[in-house]
């Protein structure tokens, strides 16, 4: 069997080679690849647009606000504190350590593999792109192979318009990301499933390479009647977006299921159903506002999920479907078996169920009988509920009364827990995420403690516990050295 080390052997050793350079390490290199996104993503708009709606019938609207603007919003964000990240930071010392100075330096891992899924191609590629760009490192990024057309127009603009000797896109799927993981790398970015993050996090391990997993799991979100103080309309709004509204369902971060009041469900359903035709009218299919499944073999797995019996009969809503054009129309279900594939499967899908509670702090259970999803939502107002969804679930995040939104702070980490990943990023966290943060210290010789060296003795005992004692009663008699120690 040829070795797999021959293939992209190249492009590694290229970017390889222009990391060791020092170049990526200037700050006036970062800032000028941040800029280069944020002109690619200005010139070339009408070319992702079209690619996002060949491959998932984004209309433009949905790809700008999900993809370009967002993306665009990061590298602003990045390039506007990359010199604040960037500067080394004093830190404060132990008495332990008198006389010294401190600090803390953030240097660049080197070489970056990122790999990335297809539902947002180019979010979920450029995002740790401008993480990895602003702490310095050289990248290798794979695209989905599911999103051709995105993956073609990635190749294309970042070659255009990144500096290609430290930054390469690689098109292809599973072989191309196997072959891929066979190399080494100072850091390893996937998002995907947690089936192939097993293969991901098994190659790292040979190299012993960091790696951050961005993986997906079901997102629940707890629909509370009772507190109703909030605004029916809006919340509504929220939940139908927070389901079908990005990628038309196929989001990671997307509500996966709803838990709410048993009393309360038929107002749910009716609620729902009233807001889905205001979002995408009679016939969702010719909206033009709503993304398609992704391929046929997603379409036959959502049609599979809704065709078990005891599902199918608990459909209240919706659950017609278009293989030739991949669209499967927003769809309620209303308690569906606990045990079927569409409860305990992540949905990726524009199929909504809706589980019933006697009462709505029952759910806090039912999260945590279940694995950590990416994010948990409460559309609730009543603080005890809400306290205990903080402090008794665990999640990537936790938002209420909104969902999907916290993927767009950037002074929010993005990433998951158990199975739903873990390393996190956006705003100063991307940056941290592909640093290695370094101590850097300097002793002087003025002063040395001679009980801190062999040969030993009970002596030597008595001044190190006592010995730090009286030195700090000394230094507390000088302010000037008391300063560096308590600041
Ligand atoms: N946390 C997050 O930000 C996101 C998580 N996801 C999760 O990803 C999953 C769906 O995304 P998919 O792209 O279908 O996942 P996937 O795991 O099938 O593929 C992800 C990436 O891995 C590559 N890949 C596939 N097999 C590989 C192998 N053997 N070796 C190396 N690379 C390989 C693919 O080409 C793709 O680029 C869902 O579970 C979803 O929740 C999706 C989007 C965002
Ligand atoms: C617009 C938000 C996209 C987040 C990535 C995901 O949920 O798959």
């Amino acid at each position: 069997m040829g070795s797999l080390l021959g293939d992209f052997e190249e492009e590694l050793q290229e970017v390889r080679d222009t990391f060791n350079s020092g170049k990526t390490r200037e700050i006036s290199w970062r800032k000028s690849q941040l800029q280069a996104i944020l002109s690619l993503l200005k010139e070339r708009e009408s070319d992702i647009f079209k690619a996002l709606n060949q491959d998932l019938g984004k209309h433009h609207v949905e790809a700008f606000r999900d993809e370009i603007g967002t993306v665009a919003k990061s590298a602003k964000y990045a390039l506007g504190n990359l010199n604040k990240w960037t500067a080394s930071k004093k830190v404060k010392l132990p008495l332990a350590a008198f006389p010294s100075t401190a600090k803390l330096v953030h240097e660049p891992l080197g070489v970056v593999l990122i790999i990335s899924s297809w539902n947002f191609p180019f979010g979920l590629s450029f995002e740790p792109i401008i993480g990895a760009i602003a702490a310095g490192n050289t990248i290798i990024l794979k695209p989905s192979e599911l999103a051709p057309a995105c993956s073609s127009v990635l190749v294309k603009t970042i070659h255009d318009y990144l500096d290609k000797s430290a930054i390469k896109v690689v098109e292809g799927g599973a072989s191309v990301g196997e072959k891929l993981l066979q190399h080494n790398f100072d850091k390893i970015f996937f998002t995907g499933g947690g089936r192939v993050a097993q293969i991901v996090m098994a190659a790292a391990a040979k190299n012993l390479t960091p790696v951050t997993l961005e993986l997906g799991g079901k997102c629940p979100a707890v629909v509370d009647f009772i507190s109703s103080t909030w605004d029916r309309k809006i919340a509504m709004k929220r939940i139908i977006w927070g389901k079908f509204g990005a990628c038309g369902g196929q989001a990671c971060i997307g509500i996966d299921y709803i838990l709410t009041q048993k009393k309360f469900a038929p107002t749910l359903v009716e609620l729902l159903k009233k807001y889905i035709m205001k979002s995408f009218g009679d016939n969702p299919m010719e909206s033009n506002s709503i993304a398609k499944i992704i391929n046929n073999k997603h379409f036959l797995r959502l049609k599979g999920l809704l065709d078990e019996p005891l599902v199918k009969s608990s459909i209240v809503f919706g659950g017609s479907s278009n293989e030739e054009k991949l669209f499967i129309e927003p769809t309620i279900l209303l308690d569906p078996p606990l045990d079927s594939a569409i409860m305990t499967e992540e949905i990726f899908g524009p199929l909504l169920p809706i589980i019933t509670l006697e009462n709505i702090e029952d759910s806090v259970a039912f999260i945590r009988a279940r694995p950590k999803p990416l994010s948990v939502y409460g559309f609730t107002n009543n603080e005890k509920l809400q306290k205990r969804m903080i402090s008794e679930t665990s999640s990537g995040s936790i938002t209420f009364n909104d969902a999907i939104i916290q993927y767009a702070v950037d002074t929010l980490p993005f990433g998951g827990v158990g199975g739903s990943g873990f390393g996190r990023y956006h705003g100063k966290y991307s940056f941290e995420n592909f640093s290695h943060q370094k101590g850097v210290m300097m002793r002087g010789y003025l002063i040395d403690f001679g009980f801190r060296y062999p040969p030993w003795n009970n002596k030597k005992l008595q001044l190190l516990k006592s010995g730090l004692r009286s030195l700090q009663e000394a230094l507390l008699h000088n302010s000037k050295y008391a300063q560096i120690f308590l600041g």
